[in-house]
């Protein structure tokens, strides 16, 4: 018997569903589903059915796109930003390259500090309108899942203006925000010589945050001349007490131990990982964590050593990947050049990179039962590639490889070559 849909996608060279009941750990992050010459039927926004062009006879739709062979997966997460930020860094290019180190130059007062100059002086509303720019471009690239971080403003009226740009972008950008209250990002001039009189303050806002739904998450930068573990173990303790899950800006430069405090305290994610223990691994593996790789950053930090993807993948870690994008140290929303650095860099395989910018990244945010999987009943979140398979994107560098992208079954992003208005 027929079956009418809004949508049908047919003749799909390679359909990626990234189908899974749960995180992919270890080797399991070697599979993936691939369907050949595929069809993927929309209706009322969400996926109708997914199979073989033969299988999908009986559904009629008036709007039939011809993928011509390209690949489709779903839409992409980023589960790493620090999307909502005033100004910009680009005059620290120049002490990069005289080889100025990132944590020099915050203790000089620049990097995230001078971000936080610019961001207390924007408007809630240049706040937004930046940010959606940011957005749109994300979308372009297929991201149809965002994580976004406070952290620019470090007073009270600040992180909140921030958390408000984001819950305001959720609700009116087609890209799904989710929130994480980064209070604890660095310790602002005016509590220069007293870090644990400034994390009372960040703690007293929770109880705000938590009713006016502001944040699902709260993080902290757990680095030399930042905030130390035990800071970090009593400040993430308070949180989790107040009912926020938990993550970790960790051992991205100094080796901390912020991994280990990550996995003690059944974080949702342990973000960076740069300089991860053997212990700090071995612990993730045991507690669940998702290790969140951000190879962007390591790279224009310019450092040579990048996190132990390998390690992790092989001792069990569920892995995902991240653009990290902020204004200074990865001022990218590219998440395909991402894919390349996991290939290149991380020594990450193909099938690893799509489970870790899909799967693992939509429960690193706990999306999980919502993003990063095309599955008959959830939300069309798709997106169609200039691309014949999964291998082309890691391997065809610094480009936007999509053609067009589809949330909730509507497009909202294409290039005309391949869809008529
Ligand atoms: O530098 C920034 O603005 C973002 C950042 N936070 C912790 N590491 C990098
Ligand atoms: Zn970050």
């Amino acid at each position: 018997m027929n079956q009418h849909v809004d949508v049908l996608l047919i003749n799909i060279g390679q359909l990626l569903t990234m189908e899974s009941t749960g995180p992919r750990a270890g080797k399991e992050m070697q599979q993936l589903t691939v369907i050949e010459d595929a069809t993927v039927a929309i209706a009322n926004g969400k996926i109708a059915f997914i199979g073989t062009s033969e299988s999908a006879e009986p559904f009629k739709s008036e709007k039939i796109i011809d993928c011509q062979g390209k690949l489709v997966t779903p839409g992409l997460v980023d589960p790493h930003t620090h999307v909502v930020f005033g100004g910009s860094r680009e005059h620290e290019m120049a002490l990069k390259q005289q080889g100025v180190p990132y944590l020099e130059i915050l203790k000089q007062g620049g990097g995230i500090l001078s971000t936080v100059k610019q961001t207390r002086e924007a408007s809630e509303d240049q706040l937004y309108e930046k940010a959606r720019f940011h957005l749109d471009r994300m979308l372009s690239y297929g991201v149809t899942t965002v994580e976004a971080k406070s952290g620019y403003g470090l007073d009270v009226e600040t992180e909140l203006k921030q958390l408000k740009v984001a819950k305001r972008l959720h609700e009116s950008h087609p890209i799904d925000l989710v929130s994480t209250f980064l209070g604890a990002h660095a310790i602002p001039y005016e509590y220069k010589n007293n870090p644990e009189a400034f994390l009372k303050e960040m703690l007293a806002m929770l109880d705000h945050i938590k009713e006016e739904e502001l944040a699902e998450f709260v993080d902290i930068f757990t680095e030399t001349g930042v905030f130390t573990v035990e800071q970090s173990r009593d400040y993430l303790a308070e949180a989790k007490l107040k009912g926020f899950d938990l993550k970790i800006h960790a051992d991205e430069i100094d080796p901390l131990g912020g991994t280990e405090l990550a996995a003690e305290l059944g974080a949702i994610s342990a973000d960076h990982l740069v300089g991860a223990s053997d212990k700090g691994i071995e612990m993730l593996a045991k507690s669940g964590t998702i290790a969140v790789l951000l190879p962007g950053t390591t790279f224009y930090l310019g450092k040579e050593t990048f996190a132990r993807a390998r390690k992790m993948i092989d001792e069990g870690v569920t892995v995902a990947l991240a653009t990290d994008f902020n204004p200074g140290s990865c001022p990218t929303e590219n998440i395909h050049l991402i894919m390349t650095f996991a290939a290149l860099k991380l020594k990450m395989t193909p099938e690893e990179i799509w489970n870790a910018m899909t799967v693992n990244a939509a429960y690193a945010i706990g999306r999980g039962d919502t993003a990063g999987q095309l599955v008959v009943g959830r939300e069309a979140d798709i997106v169609i590639w200039d691309a014949p398979n999964y291998l082309y994107l890691p391997y065809h560098y610094g480009v936007n490889h999509v053609n067009s992208v589809f949330k909730r079954g509507k497009i909202v992003s294409k290039r005309r070559d391949i869809i008529e208005d």
